[in-house]
């Protein structure tokens, strides 16, 4: 089942001058930076109310962040949904004939649980699942 919108995901050039937009200008607060080897990028966590902002960046030429940028240049690079159980809903998924990017959980920021969903199967938009305690 999907419980909410876990996180926006936003492609960032440079997570510093991103960070001094979000804290400084808008007055939120970055309570998490970690980097995600998995995915090539470093990633900062913001919260808002009962979903999250995540600026990634990218830690290489050749990510799935730096080639997004490459393309559109910065912004809304993908929206994740929490589940309660990843690999069962992968698995109706799968079932349904969605194109799946991965289909089994891989490891995510702050230790979730994460997989994605292919944009050519979800009406355009790059879509993360995510499972966490
Ligand atoms: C840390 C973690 C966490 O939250 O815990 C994260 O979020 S990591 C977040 C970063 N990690 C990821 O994004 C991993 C999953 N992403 C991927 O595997 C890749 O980026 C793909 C989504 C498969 C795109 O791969 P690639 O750039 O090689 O393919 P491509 O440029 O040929 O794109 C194929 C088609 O999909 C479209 N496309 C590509 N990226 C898109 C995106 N983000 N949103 C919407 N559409 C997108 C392209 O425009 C193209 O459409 P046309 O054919 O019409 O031109
Ligand atoms: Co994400």
């Amino acid at each position: 089942m999907i419980k909410k919108v876990d996180h926006i995901g936003i492609a960032v050039k440079n997570l510093d001058a991103a960070k001094e937009f979000y804290e400084k200008i808008l007055g939120l607060k970055v309570v998490e930076e970690e980097v995600v080897e998995d995915q090539k990028v470093k990633v900062a966590f913001i919260p808002t109310g009962d979903s999250e902002v995540e600026l990634l960046e990218s830690t290489t030429p050749d990510g799935p962040i730096a080639r997004y940028i490459e393309k559109n240049g910065e912004g809304i690079q993908h929206i994740a949904f929490r589940v309660d159980n990843l690999e069962e809903k992968l698995a109706q998924l799968k079932a349904a004939g969605v194109r799946l990017i991965d289909e089994k959980p891989r490891r995510g920021a702050g230790g979730a649980q994460i997989a994605f969903l292919h944009p050519k199967a979800t009406c355009g938009t790059l879509v993360e699942l995510c499972e966490r305690e």
